[in-house]
């Protein structure tokens, strides 16, 4: 038995030229077989030119069982010794590369920005939650420029001093609240939240639970799970978001479900409650308030996008701010926790410059390069995103003679170059000392006060806009802390310290976190505590 699958007249016209047409179709089969055979096994593309060196891999599949699972980016720096600062390979037909160097970063990403620059698809993030319609980070074009400008007017330079204040006050309640017996983790994450919330919406909210700020901590967390390359299958096979939620095994349609409506909530509710205090003349000046006093008048198309962009840009500094710098904070306490003497050399600057039981102001970083270079360790040492976030090349170019095809998803190995020893020696320890090097004129050779060059913010176009915000809290929080506390480990029942945890990184996302440590924090003095005791009486709720 046989079936059909073309009318009878058509197959009878065909059988006429069948023996023909077949010959001509295997033909083409083979030929076509043994070009992707050739162009496999001598690393070539159409026209000749080379790929960038790279694992061989095998034909279909390509390096798809290469693929590091666990600590990709340390994986890529050995190999980078290899195959060098480009690195390429395949997981079947998707094009990867691999940037080892700030030379090659600045060759691509930054000179050659206009192609290195778009994001690439991804199907739970687009399609099934649909983030693209308001992280302008996962889109490319016209549309995300206008965000980008949006989001330059508020978070570049010469826009953060107006926000000092606001960090001022919560780095006190920060104080205040490790002070109190608080957790190190918890406060700190309060404190940076409550920093982000008040600068983006005007409001200030004094606990995690407040739904301004666990909401957000929940889209955080669904970015993050769905950024992670492997978690969703659908991912690999697009098909399968066409199944029914109802299906069993289709979980994942529910949790996309599940966590569109959250984000949903996130971006809207916010903002909306902005604008209706702001109707009322009661909105607190903040970021929001300065979008919407510039809202065109009348009900527009204009004023429509303006109020899109508007609420995107808010709701996702709010996103992307907060676990990004917590994350830092705790592996800042990790590193001076695990490092004693380099408590000790930060409170006699501190002492020296400011005075003792003295909270310090950001505005006192360039006097202070010992602390400044502490939280540029911070954030070398523990790379939040190690690969920073995937670029994608937008159009074929030839780089030292390597041709990169379009659709190449670009990674910048950020915990590579921060980790090169040629560059920071002994690269596994926190030592501010990486940061206090001067050359033979006199100049740092690499500033513990400026926030770039710097690839934990990631590269070019898409570098992060909240790189000067995100450095000043955390100047704030580690000038603060070490003038105020000895950061020492917990005490068992007999007063003795417990052995110092070892430093380590949990990766469960794409996002990396200092694993959990338990510390305590003792005031260095009857000073020190006398203006503790002051803070905790003008913030009685910390
Ligand atoms: C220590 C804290 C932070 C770290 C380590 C960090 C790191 C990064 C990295 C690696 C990227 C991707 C860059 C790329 O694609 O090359 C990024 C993007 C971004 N960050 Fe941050 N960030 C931090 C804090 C902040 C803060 C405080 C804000 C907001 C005020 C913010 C807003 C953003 C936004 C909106 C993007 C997307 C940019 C785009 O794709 O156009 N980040 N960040």
């Amino acid at each position: 038995m046989s079936f059909r699958l073309l009318p009878s007249s058509t197959m009878h016209v065909l059988e006429g030229v069948s023996s023909t047409a077949g010959l001509l179709a295997w033909g083409f089969i083979s030929i076509l077989t043994l070009r992707v055979l050739y162009r496999w096994w001598s690393g070539t593309n159409g026209s000749g030119l080379p790929y960038p060196p790279g694992p061989k891999g095998y034909p279909v599949i390509n390096n798809f069982f290469d693929m590091p699972m666990h600590k990709e980016w340390e994986v890529y720096r050995d190999l980078s010794k290899k195959y060098g600062d480009i690195m390429f390979f395949r997981v079947f037909n998707t094009p990867i590369m691999i940037l080892s160097s700030q030379k090659v970063v600045l060759d691509l990403f930054e000179k050659r920005s206009a192609i290195y620059s778009a994001r690439p698809h991804s199907v739970m993030m687009h399609d099934l939650l649909s983030m693209d319609n308001f992280f302008s980070l996962l889109t490319y074009g016209p549309w995300w420029r206008r965000h980008r400008r949006a989001f330059h007017q508020n978070f570049y330079p010469n826009a953060i001093p107006k926000y000092r204040y606001i960090i001022t006050k919560y780095t006190s309640r920060l104080l205040v609240s490790l002070y109190n017996g608080g957790d190190m983790d918890e406060s700190a994450r309060n404190a940076i939240a409550g920093i982000g919330i008040r600068i983006l919406y005007g409001v200030d909210v004094k606990s995690v639970t407040d739904p301004f700020i666990s909401d957000a901590i929940e889209v955080s967390e669904a970015f993050a799970e769905a950024a992670t390359p492997g978690r969703f299958m659908v991912d690999n096979l697009p098909i399968l978001k066409y199944v029914p939620s109802w299906v069993p095994g289709a979980g994942f349609q529910r949790w996309a479900q599940y966590y569109k409506q959250v984000c949903l909530r996130v971006l809207d509710e916010p903002f909306n409650f902005v604008q209706l205090k702001h109707e009322k003349a009661e909105a607190v000046p903040c970021v929001a308030t300065t979008f919407i006093d510039k809202f065109p008048e009348g009900d527009t198309q204009e004023r429509h996008e303006e109020y899109i962009i508007a609420r995107n840009v808010v709701s996702q500094s709010h996103l992307a701010a907060v676990d990004t710098t917590h994350s830092v904070a705790c592996a800042f306490y990790l590193g001076v926790l695990t490092n004693p003497s380099i408590q000790a050399s930060a409170q006699a600057e501190l002492d020296r410059v400011v005075g003792h039981g003295v909270v310090p102001d950001v505005s006192q970083a360039a006097d202070l390069p010992y602390v400044s270079a502490i939280a540029k360790e911070s954030l070398r040492w523990h790379q939040v995103l190690p690969l920073g976030f995937p670029h994608l090349v937008s159009e074929d170019h030839v780089y030292n003679g390597y041709f990169i095809p379009k659709g190449t998803i670009a990674f910048g190995n950020a915990w590579g170059m921060m980790h090169d020893p040629q560059v920071f020696d002994e690269p596994m320890s926190f030592n501010p000392e990486h940061y206090l090097r001067k050359d033979d004129t006199g100049a740092w050779e690499l500033d513990p006060n400026a926030v770039e060059p710097n690839p934990t913010f990631g590269f070019g176009r898409r570098i992060c806009p909240g790189r000067y915000l995100a450095f000043e809290m955390l100047f704030s929080v580690v000038a603060a802390s070490l003038a105020m506390f000895n950061i020492l480990p917990p005490e068992d029942e007999h007063g003795n310290p417990e052995k110092l945890p070892e430093a380590r990184f949990a990766t469960r996302s794409a996002m990396m976190r200092p694993e959990p440590f338990r510390c305590i924090f003792k005031p260095r003095s009857a000073q020190t505590e006398a203006t503790l005791e002051n803070l905790k009486a003008s913030l009685p709720f910390a």
